[in-house]
């Protein structure tokens, strides 16, 4: 790295000379900034090979709230930039957001002189590879081909049978509901019958039924003419008609009102929509995909779900099996998340030890795939070159052991998101990962326990 480039940005004075005299031994050029505001004018003016750039401007700030938007200002100027941020000592949280948010890094303040120079090394060598990418794009050597779902994306040897099935009946119109618990990999699932139908071509059109309030729910389906209520001021299609063609994916159907359920019925019967406001009907050609995690058939004996609607949607009925169920599937997952995330966020990281693939599979993981997802995710930001295969998983920050979290020693700023943390897991297990009575019990939207999940890792 010694021809390198660097910019290093920081209100204070002291940081910015230390960080200088330590890194003007290793490289030829270290450009120090105090004013952020300068940053267009040098990036414009100059290529930098990384950019070190602190979170915090103001004083007594610690949001972060001001590195964020300079980090997308940079990005915006050069999407391409190796952006190391600066944080302070325990607020790794608010690094992995930073790192999900486009940085390439982060160093902890006060440093260790090694580890900062060893990601300063591994931000200069990932500009390089990207120069590497951009000459073979332009010499057009990508290959672009889309593989099947099976060869790709869908793993687990408990999901080959499912897979089998999928392949059956994707060539055929027949109506699938698709059983299971959150993110088991039902709308993966419904992508890949999609995928496989001779639909491929057409929409796929994805609605959270569960989502919708009983005023939007007609005219999110089934489209409005201009007039037909207050906000209504364009004729607009339904998410049936946008179907058209191809599949309409229609999720947590279990939460649908009697009401909606009965409009449901009638448009599958009839196969055609009229727009909330007109009396004209159009016909629509759509392969229809459902999923719930309710217990359906339960639902129905309860007289909550109407049988006539259940027999039109479940021609065919997928079961996707927790995780829990199938321990099998948590190694060769963890390893495909592991592959995609140090690709994606540039980290080297080697395999899973027996030692700790074995506590994965004593885990319940109530959010199922989603949640391993997530926290494969979160250990790839975390995981630093110096820790073995064997502590991969097991940062302090991590929460593997069933529901109890283990505290960080210089996470006293962070109790109260602790709490949020443990809150939502509890509810989430005592649930079993059904976001809406999660969200229902704690007094949030979906969108917002979601938002919360993915903040979480959960
Ligand atoms: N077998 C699998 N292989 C690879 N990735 C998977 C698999 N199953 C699930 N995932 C991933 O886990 C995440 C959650 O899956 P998905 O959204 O399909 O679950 P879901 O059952 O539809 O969840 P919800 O009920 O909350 O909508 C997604 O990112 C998906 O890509």
């Amino acid at each position: 790295m010694q021809d390198a480039k660097l910019l290093l940005v920081d209100d204070d004075p002291d940081v910015l000379l230390a960080a200088r005299l330590l890194l003007k031994r290793h490289v030829s050029s270290v450009d120090i900034e105090k004013n952020p505001e300068k940053l267009p004018f040098l990036l414009n003016n100059n290529r930098y090979d990384a950019i070190v750039l602190d979170m915090n401007f103001q004083r007594d700030v610690s949001s972060g709230r001001e590195g964020f938007a300079w980090l997308d200002r940079i990005l915006d100027i050069d999407p391409k930039a190796r952006v190391v941020l600066f944080t302070a000592y325990g607020d790794v949280e608010m690094a992995v957001r930073a790192i999900k948010a486009g940085a390439v890094d982060f160093v902890l303040k006060p440093w260790q002189n090694d580890k900062f120079l060893d990601t300063i090394r591994g931000a200069v060598e990932g500009r390089k590879d990207d120069k590497e990418d951009i000459k073979k794009e332009k010499n057009g050597k990508e290959p672009s081909d889309k593989k099947p779902a099976k060869q790709t994306n869908i793993i687990g040897s408990a999901m080959r049978p499912i897979l089998d099935t999928v392949e059956q009946v994707a060539p055929t119109d027949a109506n699938v509901l698709i059983l299971g618990e959150n993110g088991t990999g039902k709308d993966l699932i419904a992508r890949a019958i999609h995928d496989y139908s001779d639909r491929r071509d057409k929409p796929f059109v994805s609605v959270d039924v569960g989502a919708l309030t009983e005023s939007l729910f007609e005219s999110e389906l089934f489209g409005h003419v201009k007039g037909a209520f207050t906000d209504a001021r364009d004729d607009r299609a339904g998410r049936f008609e946008e179907a058209n063609g191809g599949t309409i994916f229609l999720d947590e159907i279990g939460n649908l009102s009697p009401a909606q359920q009965a409009r449901l019925l009638t448009v599958l019967q009839q196969r055609q929509v009229t727009r909330v406001g007109s009396n004209k009907a159009r016909p629509i050609d759509v392969r229809l995909i459902c999923a719930t995690n309710a217990d359906i058939n339960e639902r129905v004996a309860e007289r909550q779900f109407r049988q006539d609607l259940l027999y039109r949607i479940n021609t065919i009925e997928l079961h996707l099996p927790p995780l829990r169920e199938r321990p099998g599937d948590i190694g060769p997952l963890a390893e495909f998340f592991l592959k995609k995330y140090s690709k994606q966020y540039n980290r080297s990281v080697s395999g899973l030890s027996p030692a700790l693939l074995a506590e994965m599979k004593q885990y319940r993981w109530p959010g199922n795939v989603r949640e391993l997802q997530h926290a494969v995710e979160r250990a790839v930001i975390l995981a630093r070159p110096e820790l073995t295969p064997g502590t991969l998983l097991e940062p302090n920050n991590f929460v593997f052991k069933n529901g109890a979290t283990t505290a960080s020693p210089v996470n006293e700023t962070l109790q109260l998101e602790d709490m949020e943390r443990q809150l939502i897991q509890q509810a989430m297990q005592k649930y079993r990962g059904s976001i809406t009575d999660v969200a229902k019990e704690l007094g949030l939207s979906r969108q917002a326990l979601y938002r919360r999940l993915e903040k979480f890792g959960l």
